[in-house]
Order: structure tokens, then C-alpha cells, then sequence
């Protein structure tokens, strides 16, 4: 006899209840699938090691972490990567656990990253760490049956959960016809102003790749879409994404001027902690760690 307690599922892209493009519409900006929202932003008294109790009151504001990933196979041998699939070093993997400690405290709701497995294990590893032990499940909605395949029949399993959406629009740029050459052998053979140029200009293209604007183009718009919405209806979000995709967002955030985001610099695995309250963001830097007094997420040095 078959079992007769299948039903609705709980979670699952509509169960949910985020607001995430639908299948039919997650290679463009598609419309919106409203639903109810089963996650509620309960947790208000973490622990922090070093500062104690922090409250979080979702009414009036609610956090956004952005996270690089840890150092992935090809940062360890300086090649150029863009969207070339590729994982995390073990110092990688050390580097997520890590950012996982210093977050460990921040509520987080729903995450979002990256389609490119170095930003998703740099998220489910961060997880890890986390003093609500909530379990991040990544939303499968790629197809109708994805979705149904993907479904969670628990109400309770579901309220354990984070929502983690994966998107191509979070993606590091497109570098073109460097994916996968030695940066400092691009340097020696065009000289390294040239390189310079496609690495940090913000409108000029590495060649057959995206500038930082054509990249910011579409991780900006995706964040305004879908993620900022999120915020402002009081959840606490994660972003785990790329140096220059996260570039671009904190382009946006911080009203930095496409000269000032050429000396913007991001070290893989520091997390970053933005402040949303009344439509405003406000930067309060990387968490600091229990070891230490604070923590420079940005650097100067590049090749
Ligand atoms: O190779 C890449 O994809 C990026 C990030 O690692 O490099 P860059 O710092 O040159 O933008």
C-alpha cells in the first residue's frame, strides 16, 4: 500500500516562503513568488565570546553579513578563476570555519551565495560554527520537480532551518580569456599596468570578460531585487560571494565612486557586517574574533 502521509511539503522553494526568482525565471530578473514566511527571526540573545549578549530587535533593524570565501585551489596557485568552478584549500576550509566563529553570535535568517561551490562551502562551513546550530538546506529551484524532490514535510525540522538560495548573478566576474592563467606570468608578458587595469578598473574588461561594472550590472540589481527586500522586512541575511561581486555590492552600500572601488581590496574568509535600519546601511566592519582585537578585511596588495 502506498504511504498516504505525503502532503504539501513545508519547506521547499514555495514552503519556504522566501521571496527567490521561480525556475521558470532564474536566468533573468523574473517576478517575485510571494508566499508566507515560516522563518521568523526568533533568536534575539546570542552570545558573543568576547562582548556577551547581543540583542537584535528585527522590528527596526536587521544585519547583512558579506562574505568572500576562503582561499580557493586556484588563489593558492594565483590563477585567474572567474567563473570557473572550483573548491576550497584545506586553509580555505579553515578560513570559513574561522569566519564561522566570529558570526557565530550574528542572527542569520536566510543566506544567500554564490552558484560557484567555494562560495557555498565557505557558507555551509561558516554554518557550522553557528551558536543557533540551525541546519542551512540550499534551495533547489531549478525545476518543478527539484523543488518537489527537495520538499521538507516538518513544520519543526523546517523552523531548524536556513534557506540557502544559490545564484549565478552572485557569481565572481567573468574574467574571459584569463580563466585559468598565472596572474603573474599575465603581469610579466603584458606588464603590470595592463593587468592591473583588468583586475581593479571598474569599467574596463579583462579580454572576452566583464568589467567591474558589467558584473556589478547584475550582482546589484540581483541584491536590490531580491535580497534587500529580505532586510527590510527585518531578516537577518548572509551573502557568501566573490572579491569582485562583493565588490560591486559594496560599491552600492558604502556610495563608493568607481575610482574609489579600484583600491577596494577583499581577503578571502573575513566576514563583513552591515546594519540595515530605515533604508540605510551602515558599515560596522568584520566581527571581531575572539583571539584578537579586531581584523582588517580590507587590503591593498594585489599580483
Ligand atoms: O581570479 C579571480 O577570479 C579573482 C578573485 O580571486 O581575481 P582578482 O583578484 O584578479 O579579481
Amino acid at each position: 500500500m502506498a504511504a498516504t502521509f505525503f502532503h504539501q511539503p513545508v519547506a521547499g522553494l514555495n514552503g519556504w516562503g522566501i521571496d527567490v526568482p521561480s525556475f521558470g525565471s532564474s536566468r533573468i530578473f523574473g517576478k517575485l513568488l510571494s508566499t508566507r514566511l515560516f522563518f521568523n527571526s526568533s533568536y534575539h540573545k546570542l552570545q558573543h565570546p568576547v562582548l556577551g549578549s547581543i540583542s537584535h530587535d528585527s522590528s527596526t533593524e536587521s544585519s547583512l553579513i558579506l562574505i568572500r570565501h576562503g582561499e580557493s585551489m586556484w588563489n593558492e596557485k594565483n590563477l585567474f578563476t572567474g567563473c570557473c568552478d572550483v573548491p576550497l584549500t584545506k586553509r580555505g576550509v579553515e578560513e570559513a570555519i574561522e569566519a564561522g566563529k566570529r558570526i557565530s553570535y550574528i542572527p542569520v535568517d536566510l543566506i544567500f551565495t554564490s552558484g560557484l561551490i567555494r562560495a557555498k562551502m565557505t557558507a555551509m562551513l561558516a554554518m557550522t560554527q553557528h551558536q543557533e546550530k540551525k541546519v542551512p538546506i540550499i534551495v533547489h529551484n531549478e525545476s518543478e520537480q527539484a523543488t518537489l524532490w527537495s520538499g521538507v514535510y516538518s513544520e519543526k525540522t523546517t523552523n531548524q532551518s536556513i534557506p540557502v538560495i544559490t545564484t549565478w548573478q552572485l557569481n565572481e566576474r567573468m574574467y574571459g580569456d584569463l580563466q585559468g592563467l598565472n596572474k603573474k606570468d599575465i603581469a610579466e608578458k603584458y606588464g603590470k599596468e595592463q593587468v592591473r587595469e583588468w583586475r581593479r578598473s571598474y569599467d574596463i574588461s579583462p579580454p572576452n570578460g566583464e568589467s567591474l561594472e558589467m558584473c556589478s550590472r547584475r550582482a546589484v540589481a540581483y541584491f536590490k531585487d531580491f535580497i534587500e527586500p529580505h532586510l527590510e522586512s527585518g531578516k537577518h541575511v548572509m551573502v557568501a560571494a566573490h572579491a569582485n561581486s562583493l565588490r560591486s555590492i559594496i560599491m552600492y552600500l558604502d556610495r563608493l565612486t568607481p575610482q574609489e572601488v579600484t583600491s577596494l581590496e577583499m581577503s578571502t574568509g573575513i566576514p563583513l557586517l552591515y546594519i540595515y535600519k530605515e533604508g540605510k546601511f551602515s558599515s560596522r566592519g568584520s566581527p571581531v574574533g575572539s583571539t584578537e582585537a579586531g581584523v582588517y578585511a580590507y587590503t591593498q596588495v594585489i599580483i
